[in-house]
């Protein structure tokens, strides 16, 4: 299968090749051919000298402004391109004090080179590495090898810098492959190929493996003072500069009296495609919004969105059709846990986070490091006469300003900040256009950040690990990149964020609850799948399923972000991953589908019709609404009203079971097994209080009898152990006839949010009490109240025609959980505590609360202890919400079972579940 036919694209159109990915095919111009553009290429040659010197700007000044009409080939705009970013860049930065007018001589040709390349005009990443190589010798043309290669143009001239630069250009040339690799990956899913997927998704993880060997080199030949103190300042852009002296900006004068203020970031790998192709490919999303402190209209994944906008225009098109036809992640996420898929793709994706830590380390290294440590004496900076220390406090002899002067200038003074005004806030912007320049706003800068606060010096620990806890609270700094963004913390957020695609270790968002979005979308679909196999639905469920209401965005989601069950109808058109969904529901859908949409299922491509799309709309039936997060520490389980643990503080129950405690140790040896002992704190405390009367009066044999009686201990397993029955035929599916007015909802998750087959335990229903004989009645010890306990049962049990008896008899009322979701439920890693039914039962309440610290916090989207998450049906009879009843006695029966520790005996957060299994459900 080749590159190109795997999905129909022409490489070539995208500027990307097999051979060499993002790199150029033909090797970067090492001159422009035409002498007219000698007076460029002359500086070029010398500008690490010019700039030593000083002499820079006045070389750059005496240029002549020249057109680009002898610009031909694209090589030519290209070396035009990365020409004029290190001219710019070295006439801003190649002072003492940064300069923010840059002059027509580059303002303009730059601005034409630019806007042909689709790119900014300044050094990005393109400019800086992408088309700027060269191989040292014609024998060793071997990309992937840093010692083959050397730079064109260099700001200092030192083999710190060509190593610097040509690490990335080996890791573009090495991860080259990759590019055929993903779209083959794509394919085979698409073939349902799972062999052919899981070799390929190996294959990538080698890759990324060779490219995390490369990136350790890094070490070997770029010094990190020579990095820091003498290449780095001319890499910095001319956004979020105030600090480092450029607070507006730069004016890009295009002579007569006209131009204006910009700000760009600056250079950043960030803008090398290649990574974000892997994210992409692997369906890893980022939430990071780059800023220190993400305000709540940041848009989520901001800072990787906007870099997109510095990579050349026809890769950046690639990008987002790879993002159009990806599908990988969902469909691993489709497929067992143990699958081989799905290990591959966990595989793949910790390599990725892996890579991100081998950064973060560099990161440590080569910056904040180095911001640490004294400056080398020449690059200390002395102010003007003329100019005005705003701090009484003493300044250091510094010579230069700079992004890494301005890290130690915070270090002694605390107030630069007023004199430089604060650039603009972080404000990603979809096009070239300048970000919008705030007047200067010398007190506050509207990001927050006022000079000295963003760039104070780290006070202690170290940041050399990637998994070092550094934080801007804990170091009291936030660094920055050249990119513009808060560095560590983004770093350290965009790495959490790749491994939490792994979803079967150890996170949960809201990507894995009730969720069509990728992975629950098809595991539900497969289970409705399997059981559409086994019976079409009959003609009146089918008009059911189409007169659905559909919602709109707006209606239902008070995030404005659609993680909901609504994932389909709710991120079609922003959220690609909704129509690769749609793609593979059709392959699991099949023939009902087919019916339903007469015959375009099986084509990908055409399958993005907007009449399909209607009717795959229509098959979602509720919707979940989420809570917003704000920057808020999510509150735990201590802090939030109504969480599981506050029995630990009731002073009654506290009392109650200090008495009871009395009594036992009286009676019997004093012992309680941890079953009954979470009983105890988690029951009714009317319950609890009943008891402790009776064991008062019992007599020893009694009450011994009474606490270790076998439904007691039974009571955990038989819990959770229903699930290791799914497959029989009370755990199993929803039934296949609808026995009831419930029956008509259909089975799994393309219905209201339902909850699960539920073997109701003879332990908890209610008995005649008698406790002189406790095996024969409801046990005293029951956690709660016998009203209560009868709703459950009357909640629980259906009968059917197949099952006629209260044995037999069960509920199939289902709530689709993923296989992540599932392994933490099975687990008792969470419990969904039902608050409030309302309006006709067409909403209700559910509230999730985590029974361990146990998950891994990532902004925004993760799923926090205290959510109150919202459910949402039109029509209550035919699509019903989960039973009340029947959350409740989860609620409960869950958090016996995390509090006992007896579901530790099942612990296998490997989630080795068949993911799309029976019964997959609450
Ligand atoms: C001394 C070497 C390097 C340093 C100091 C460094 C520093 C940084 C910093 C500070 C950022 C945050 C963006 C910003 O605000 O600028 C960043 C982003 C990034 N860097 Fe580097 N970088 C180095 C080398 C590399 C290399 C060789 C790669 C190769 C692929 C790389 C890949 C990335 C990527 C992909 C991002 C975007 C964030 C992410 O995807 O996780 N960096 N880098
Ligand atoms: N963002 C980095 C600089 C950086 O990594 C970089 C800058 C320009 C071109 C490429 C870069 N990264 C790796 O080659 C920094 O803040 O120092």
């Amino acid at each position: 299968m080749s590159a190109s036919s795997s999905s129909n694209i022409s490489l070539d159109e995208y500027s990307v090749s097999v051979q060499n990915g993002f790199l150029p095919t033909e090797p970067p111009l090492r001159r422009l051919p035409d002498p007219y553009y000698n007076p460029w290429e002359d500086i070029m040659a010398d500008l690490p000298a010019l700039i030593r010197s000083g002499d820079i700007r006045q070389a750059v000044r005496s240029l002549p402004v020249l057109s680009t009409e002898k610009l031909h080939s694209e090589p030519e705009w290209r070396r035009a391109y990365s020409v004029l970013a290190f001219l710019t860049h070295g006439y801003i930065w190649g002072g003492e004090r940064p300069e923010n007018r840059l002059p027509p001589s580059i303002a303009c040709p730059f601005l034409e080179v630019s806007s042909y390349l689709e790119l900014p005009p300044c050094a990005t990443y393109a400019a800086l590495n992408l088309w700027n190589f060269t191989t040292v010798s014609p024998g060793q043309e071997d990309l992937t090898e840093p010692d083959n290669l050397a730079v064109l143009n260099s700001f200092t001239g030192t083999d710190d810098e060509r190593w610097f630069f040509v690490i990335s250009i080996a890791i573009e040339a090495c991860g080259a492959k990759v590019i055929p690799l993903v779209l083959n990956a794509i394919e085979a899913v698409n073939l349902h190929d799972q062999g052919r997927v899981t070799q390929l998704l190996v294959q990538i993880t080698e890759c990324l493996a060779e490219l995390s060997k490369i990136l350790e080199r890094m070490y070997e030949k770029c010094a990190p003072a020579v990095f820091y103190h003498q290449i780095r300042p001319l890499l910095a852009g001319s956004k979020n500069m105030a600090a480092a002296g450029l607070p507006n900006g730069v004016f890009y004068d295009r002579g007569g009296g006209v131009g204006e203020w910009r700000q760009y970031s600056g250079g950043s790998n960030a803008q090398s495609s290649l990574i974000q192709l892997f994210d992409i490919a692997l369906g890893v999303q980022h939430w990071a919004s780059g800023e220190a402190t993400p305000s709540a209209t940041s848009p989520h994944g901001a800072f990787m969105m906007e870099m997109r906008n510095y990579m050349p225009g026809p890769h950046r098109r690639f990008l987002e059709h790879v993002a159009r036809i990806a599908n990988i992640r969902p469909y691993a996420m489709s497929l067992p846990a143990a699958s081989d898929v799905r290990k591959a793709y966990n595989a793949a994706v910790m390599m990725l986070g892996s890579f991100r830590d081998k950064h973060i380390r560099i990161v440590s290294r080569y910056i904040i490091a180095q911001a640490r440590q004294q400056p080398p004496p020449q690059q200390q900076y002395q102010p003007r006469s003329n100019e005005e220390p705003t701090s009484t406090s003493a300044l250091p002899v510094l010579k230069r300003l700079n992004l890494a002067t301005a890290t130690l200038l915070s270090q002694s003074s605390s107030s630069w900040s007023s004199s430089s005004s604060s650039p603009s806030s972080y404000s990603p912007s979809s096009s070239f256009s300048p970000s919008s320049v705030s007047s200067p706003q010398s007190e506050k800068s509207p990001d927050g950040t006022s000079f000295s606060s963003a760039f104070p010096f780290p006070s202690s620990s170290s940041f050399d690990s990637a998994s070092s806890s550094a934080s801007p609270s804990q170091d009291q700094g936030i660094f920055f990149g050249t990119g513009g963004t808060a560095l560590i913390p983004f770093l350290k957020q965009t790495r959490d964020e790749t491994k939490a695609a792994a979803c079967a270790l150890s996170g949960l968002d809201r990507r894995d609850l009730f969720v069509i979005d990728d992975m629950s979308g098809l595991n539900s679909n497969i289970k409705f799948a399997r059981y559409m196999r086994g019976s079409l639905p009959e003609p009146t469920t089918l008009q059911r399923l189409k007169k659905q209401p559909i919602k709109t965005r707006d209606q239902h989601s008070i995030l404005g972000e659609n993680w909901g069950i609504y994932g389909i109808q709710g991120g079609w058109k922003e959220n690609d991953f909704a129509c690769n969904q749609a793609i593979l529901w059709s392959y699991w859908l099949g023939p009902w589908i087919k019916s339903l949409v007469g015959g375009a299922y099986f084509d990908p491509t055409k399958f993005i019709q907007a009449r399909l799309r209607k009717d795959l709309r229509e098959l979602v039936m509720a919707s979940v609404e989420w809570p917003p997060h704000d920057a808020v520490e999510a509150a735990t389980e201590d802090i939030c009203p109504g969480a599981p643990g506050q029995e630990f503080h009731d002073p009654r129950r506290i009392e109650l079971i200090n008495k009871l405690e009395g009594i036992l140790k009286s009676k019997t040896d004093g012992k309680v097994s941890t079953t009954l002992w979470a009983i105890l704190w988690i029951s009714d405390v009317e319950k609890l209080e009943q008891f402790v009367q009776r064991a008062a009066g019992l007599d020893p044999f009694t009450l011994y009898a009474f606490i270790h009686a076998d439904d007691i201990e039974k009571l955990v397993p038989l819990w959770t152990q229903r699930y290791q029955r799914r497959s029989s035929s009370v755990g199993g599916s929803a039934p296949p006839s609808a026995p009831s007015s419930r029956a008509s909802t259909p089975p799994g998750g393309l219905s209201a949010p339902t909850i699960p087959p539920v073997t109701p335990t003879h332990n908890l229903q209610e008995r005649p009490s008698s406790p002189e004989n406790p095996s024969s009645s409801q046990h005293p010890i029951t956690p709660s109240k016998i009203a209560r306990v009868k709703k459950w049962k009357n909640a629980a049990i259906i009968f059917t025609e197949q099952k006629k008896t209260e044995e037999e008899a069960c509920c199939y009322n289902l709530v689709t959980l993923t296989p992540t979701a599932h392994g933490f439920w099975r687990n008792a890693r969470f419990a969904l505590k039902p608050v409030s039914l309302a309006e006709e039962r067409k909403r209700m309440d559910v509230q999730f609360f985590w029974l361990r610290q146990y998950y891994q916090k990532i902004k925004n989207k993760e799923v926090r202890s205290g959510d109150v998450i919202t459910l949402v049906t039109e029509n209550p009879e035919t699509h019903p919400l989960p039973s009340f009843e029947l959350l409740e006695m989860q609620w409960i029966l869950h958090r016996v079972a995390a509090i006992s520790g007896a579901v530790d005996d099942y612990k296998d957060d490997g989630f080795n579940d068949d993911g799309g299994g029976d019964g997959d459900g609450l």
